[in-house]
């Protein structure tokens, strides 16, 4: 039997350690504020929101949400976003993605100030974090080492394997288990014999967004596999990319969907805010 990976456990930790350092800092006369900014309705990003809100008041942390519609145009997303940029209040801003399809993602990710961008997706917070001289980490797979380092395993000289090669969550990824001097191949739609390359992994993590795509036949036993999927599966119901039923069994550490990755991201998301509103303090 694998051991289970909580997310919801572990950023609860996290959040209660942050909590502290919110009274802190308020204590100093520091609020920390977060603005979180949502664009059309997409059902999913509405979900994921409402858990961010969520975890700003558990925290302590003032949050203000941005509903755009659907319809919103290149200038006036800007126009917000520079208004968040000069705004004493806001120490991070997060745009959630995808944006609807006549805006373009890297227009609006390149406005926000990089010292706010607490999802570290800012060109200059990306550099920083591929050479390991960064103030914030990608929230996703910042959260995944934390699960990691909480299954007991140590990447040191591990060989890790990433399927999925997004800015977002892969690339990042990939780079974060080097840093800790992981063995790390990274794979991706061209990848040949990928089940031959994903079970020599002792740490595969998949964010393919494909329901259920790792089985038990691709997985080294023993192996820590983390799951990245937000995915529905053929009755609709959340699933990840790994199929948990058939991998559990085989892996000896493995994160569920729900309950896993996703709980993190947004813990990880709490802890670049209060990075960034130490960081104001300080100057
Ligand atoms: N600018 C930006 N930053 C992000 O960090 C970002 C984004 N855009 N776009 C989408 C992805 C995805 N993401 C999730 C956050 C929380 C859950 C989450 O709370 N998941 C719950 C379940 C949610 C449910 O019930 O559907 C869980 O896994 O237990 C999932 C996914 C953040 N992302
Ligand atoms: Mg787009």
């Amino acid at each position: 039997m694998a051991k289970i990976l909580s997310g919801k456990i572990v950023s609860a930790r996290v959040k209660d350690e942050l909590k502290k350092e919110v009274e802190e800092l308020s204590q100093r006369g520091k609020q920390t504020g977060l603005a979180v900014v949502l664009v059309g309705d997409d059902s999913a990003s509405k979900v994921y929101v409402r858990n961010k809100e969520k975890a700003c008041e558990e925290v302590g942390i003032y949050s203000e949400v941005h509903r755009l519609s659907e319809n919103t145009s290149e200038e006036e997303l800007l126009k917000l976003i520079n208004e968040l940029n000069e705004n004493d209040k806001i120490d991070g801003i997060l745009v959630q993605l995808p944006l609807p399809k006549h805006l373009d993602d890297k227009v609006i990710i390149d406005n926000i100030k990089p010292e706010k961008d607490v999802d570290a997706f800012h060109p200059s917070n990306v550099g920083k974090i591929m050479i390991g001289d960064y103030d914030f980490l990608p929230c996703t797979p910042a959260g995944i080492m934390e699960l990691i380092h909480e299954s007991g395993v140590e990447v040191d000289g591990k060989t890790c394997v990433v399927i999925g090669r997004s800015n977002i969550v892969g690339k990042p990824m990939s780079m974060l288990l080097l840093h800790e001097n992981g063995t790390v191949t990274t794979c991706h739609s061209h990848t040949k014999n990928l089940a031959e390359v994903t079970k020599s992994a002792d740490i595969l993590v998949a964010a393919v967004g494909i329901p259920k795509f790792v089985k038990a036949d691709m997985v080294k036993p023993g192996a820590v596999v983390i799951d990245v999927g937000m995915d529905r599966d053929e009755n609709g119901k959340l699933c990840g990319d790994v199929d948990f039923n058939e991998v559990e069994p085989v892996a000896g550490a493995i994160t569920p969907v729900p309950g896993g990755v996703g709980p993190m991201t947004i813990a990880m998301l709490m802890r670049n805010t209060v990075t960034a509103s130490k960081k104001k303090l300080e100057k």
